[in-house]
């Protein structure tokens, strides 16, 4: 039933892929170009004939509209007959006039297009026509205003008429003549270069600038708006009465949310980085310096009309998003909390408080999934740090663990007491997938974490956070946050979008990911493993991820992009020329559990790495999670926390632990199992921790298994770190697998070239270096020759076999 509700939006790409199918359809192509190019001949000959017959057809055109089309006896002049006629006379004086004439043409070239006809620039075609078709009936509308009532012919239109009068009304003849002699001024001078040479070199002294707008600036722009926030799901079950006969009155008002979606907006800096250039050469010689930057785009981009969109999912077409039905609904865990002990707490608070000679005011509860948040508004005069001193004594007399007082609300102007429920809400996973919230979030890498104190479903996009770090004491669920942050994004993203790199010392938690290597996980390539669990594999793949950044940043310059998600618009609407090495960029998230093994066993060796990933990773589409169960700081040191703004806090065991991770305390009053505290920037929320547990996963998982996938994992650039062989050190009793192989291709090849080897094994460059090295030392290749293919020594396959017997 409310599964359903996750059918209808997950399935949208499903449905689109499908819709996509069938309008693919050759046939239905050919019909409907063909039914467009015939429509628009019988219009243009419609159209004409009204401009003869118009008047005399009238008369049959005023008669009642069943008289009209039934009456065989009464017959219109029209060559398109009666539906031509009255075609004519509701796109032409009920629409927009003469202007009318440019839909045949839009509709003739748009036919062509669709069988097939290669029309350049048909897009601006079409724009244009429609803006001069606005334009143009407006203008008829305006010049012959008077006429209509003595013709059968509105030059302008209905539309023109109207809205011509309606604009007179506003600024007058001589302003609205004003107003289209600009409009189409400037139109003519966006579009056509020659006439803006022209009324350039006519009005020296003062050229425009504007009008020169480049198209692709528009598009730079676009990353700035601000992105569509999700709608909140509705909760009518926030607040609860506490009692209507109690000394203290209780409020109830559903809470105001300030969730995280406060955060990030695009950093400002980026904009004035790109955009200085031009203004600065604005103020000396107007349009020579833009028109350069023009042509440097066009180097690396080919001519976007002729090819429809690239859809980076046709891959895996078929690739069915994992269902609902593998989450468990856990409801049988669930408790209520119930009146009394709302009404007990609220007691022992007001009794502790006026032990302590403080009156409140009023007081609020707000129900959460495992903590009830009472609100207080002391009486005027107490201090709040007196209120805050009384977090123990409250404790004691509520005889329970995990409270927290914050003093006050930050933008409430209250005191919040968080409270344990005796019988905490498991929040399951299901309830989080399903909810409106993450079903209809449009951020780019969506993970939905729990729930708040209020209720709500509490999501972040991992690609503004940009990095987390995820601590705990053990045992406080840390792993199971970890999943429900991959699980959200495998019931989000496409394979084709998205890729792990899993980093696994302790070699269980992730293991269970391994089944989907061959959809979204990445690896070095040559290893057999995708969950890396060896630390000279962990620190050659995260420098690995080091290279594929730099290489990132050196695409995206290319492309004249400043971060993915502008990259791969580029690239989708095919503005980037994959000859010229572009490619459609998955989002790499690389998760490392047990990051204080690697710390204790690595140190630098894989600080500085991540480091360096965490400073630049962002605009790459590059994202990092990092969790520990020691939250000491020579595990997360200075270098990491500096980098890692988000972080989420499991309980831990002490204020310091807390302090070390959150730089504040907090994360040593939660009460376990889920219950945490996510800092993004300057805030700090209490959220439980969706739960999801192993064989959810593993079912998920498997799901997604079943299906085909890719030949290989996401292949990451070779790395080859400083401890391995390097060319000059041949081994010939260490030789490649591959050894054997090589040399009988280049033998009858009798081509010694490596990028051969590389393309026929499917191997990197170095290892098929080192392949080309070794063939080498066994005689079998002459040394390198720089860019050209080395000498073959062996001259046929017999001999080569001989040598190779005899190594
Ligand atoms: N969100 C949650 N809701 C309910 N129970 C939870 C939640 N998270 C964890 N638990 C409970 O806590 C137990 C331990 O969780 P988890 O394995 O994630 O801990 P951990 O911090 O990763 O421990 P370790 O560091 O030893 O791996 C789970 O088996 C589960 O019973």
């Amino acid at each position: 039933m409310a599964f359903r509700q996750k059918k209808s939006s997950k399935s949208k790409t499903k449905s689109t892929g499908k819709k996509k199918f069938w309008f693919r359809n050759e046939k239905f192509h050919f019909i409907l170009g063909i039914f467009l190019l015939s429509f628009s001949a019988f219009l243009l000959i419609s159209f004409v004939s009204f401009l003869f017959y118009g008047a005399a057809d009238q008369s049959i055109m005023d008669a009642p509209w069943k008289e009209f089309l039934f009456d065989s006896s009464k017959n219109v002049r029209n060559s398109g007959m009666k539906v031509g006629a009255l075609l004519s006379e509701k796109i032409i004086n009920g629409g927009f006039g003469l202007a009318s004439f440019l839909f045949i043409y839009m509709a003739a070239l748009t036919g062509l297009k669709i069988l097939g006809r290669s029309i350049a620039r048909y897009r601006q075609h079409m724009l244009d026509s429609l803006l001069i078709i606005i334009w143009l009936s407006l203008t008829l509308g305006f010049i012959f205003n008077k006429t209509g009532a003595d013709s059968f012919l509105y030059p302008g239109g209905h539309y023109g008429f109207i809205l011509s009068n309606w604009l007179r009304s506003l600024v007058g003849i001589i302003g609205m003549a004003l107003i289209l002699l600009i409009i189409g001024l400037v139109y003519v001078v966006v579009r056509f270069d020659k006439a803006y040479e022209f009324l350039k070199n006519l009005l020296k002294q003062k050229p425009k600038q504007k009008p020169l707008a480049d198209p692709e600036e528009d598009d730079d722009l676009e990353p700035f708006e601000e992105e569509k926030e999700d709608e909140i799901v509705g909760h009518d079950d926030i607040s609860t009465v506490i009692g209507e006969d109690d000394v203290v009155r209780a409020i109830f008002e559903p809470d105001g949310d300030e969730d995280f979606e406060v955060e990030q907006k695009e950093e400002p800096e980026e904009v004035v980085a790109e955009e200085e250039p031009v203004e600065v050469e604005a103020e000396e010689e107007l349009s020579l310096h833009v028109e350069p930057k023009v042509k440097e785009e066009e180097v690396d981009e080919i001519e976007p009309e002729e090819l429809e969109d690239y859809d980076p999912t046709l891959d895996l077409a078929s690739y069915k998003f994992p269902t609902l039905e593998l989450l468990e609904d856990h409801k049988f865990d669930n408790a209520e909390v119930k009146q009394e002990e709302l009404v007990a707490n609220k007691n022992k608070i007001v009794e502790t408080l006026r032990h302590y000679k403080i009156e409140i005011t009023k007081i609020r509860a707000t129900i959460g999934p495992t903590i009830t948040l009472y609100e207080i508004v002391p009486a005027p005069g107490v201090r709040i740090s007196k209120i805050k001193n009384l977090e123990d004594d409250i404790a004691l007399s509520l005889s329970a663990l995990g409270i927290r007082i914050i003093a006050p609300i930050p933008g409430r102007g209250t005191i919040g007491i968080e409270v344990p429920n005796q019988h905490p809400e498991v929040v399951s996973m299901h309830s989080i997938v399903r909810s409106k919230k993450f079903q209809e979030s449009t951020a780019e890498l969506p993970v939905a974490m729990g729930k708040t104190i209020s209720n709500e479903t509490y999501m972040f996009d991992l690609a503004k956070m940009p990095h987390i770090l995820v601590a705990g004491a053990t045992g406080q669920g840390k792993s199971v946050g970890v999943n429900v942050i991959i699980t959200s994004l495998l019931y989000k993203k496409h394979p084709s979008q998205l890729k792990f790199v899993f980093i696994d010392p302790k070699k269980v938690e992730l293991n269970i990911y391994s089944v989907i290597e061959k959809h979204y996980l990445a690896k070095l390539p040559d290893t057999e493993e995708a969950v890396i669990t060896d630390i000279q594999k962990v620190k050659n793949t995260l420098n690995s991820v080091n290279i594929e950044m730099d290489a990132r940043y050196d695409l995206l310059k290319a492309a004249h992009a400043r971060n993915i998600k502008e990259y791969n618009k580029k690239f989708i609407s095919r503005r980037l020329n994959p000859e010229k090495g572009h490619k459609f960029m998955p989002y790499i998230v690389v998760i490392i559990d047990e990051f204080a093994d690697l710390i204790m066993t690595a140190g630098k060796e894989i600080e500085l790495p991540i480091a360096r990933i965490a400073q630049l990773a962002r605009a790459v589409g590059i994202h990092m999670i990092i969790a520990t169960q020691r939250p000491s700081t020579n595990i997360i040191t200075g270098v990491i926390k500096a980098n890692f703004p988000a972080r989420i806090a499991f309980k831990v065991a002490s204020m310091i632990d807390s302090r070390t991770i959150l730089d504040t305390p907090g994360a040593n009053q939660l009460i376990g199992k889920g219950d945490m505290l996510i800092a993004s920037g300057s805030e700090i929320t209490r959220v439980q921790c969706a739960f999801v547990d192993t064989p959810e996963v593993e079912k998920i998982c498997a799901f997604i298994g079943d299906q085909r996938g890719y030949p290989t994992a996401f292949l990451l650039p070779e790395y080859v770190g400083d401890d391995e062989p390097g060319p000059g050190d041949v081994d010939l009793n260490n030789r490649d697998d591959l050894f054997d192989d090589a040399a009988r291709v280049v033998v009858m090849n009798q081509m010694g070239s490596t990028s051969m080897i590389q393309r026929r094994f499917a191997i990197g460059y170095n290892r098929a270096g080192r392949l080309m090295d070794q063939l080498e030392a066994a005689g079998i290749v002459g040394p390198s020759e720089g860019s050209k293919a080395r000498q073959v020594l062996i001259s046929d396959e017999y001999s080569l076999e001989q040598l190779l017997n005899n190594l």
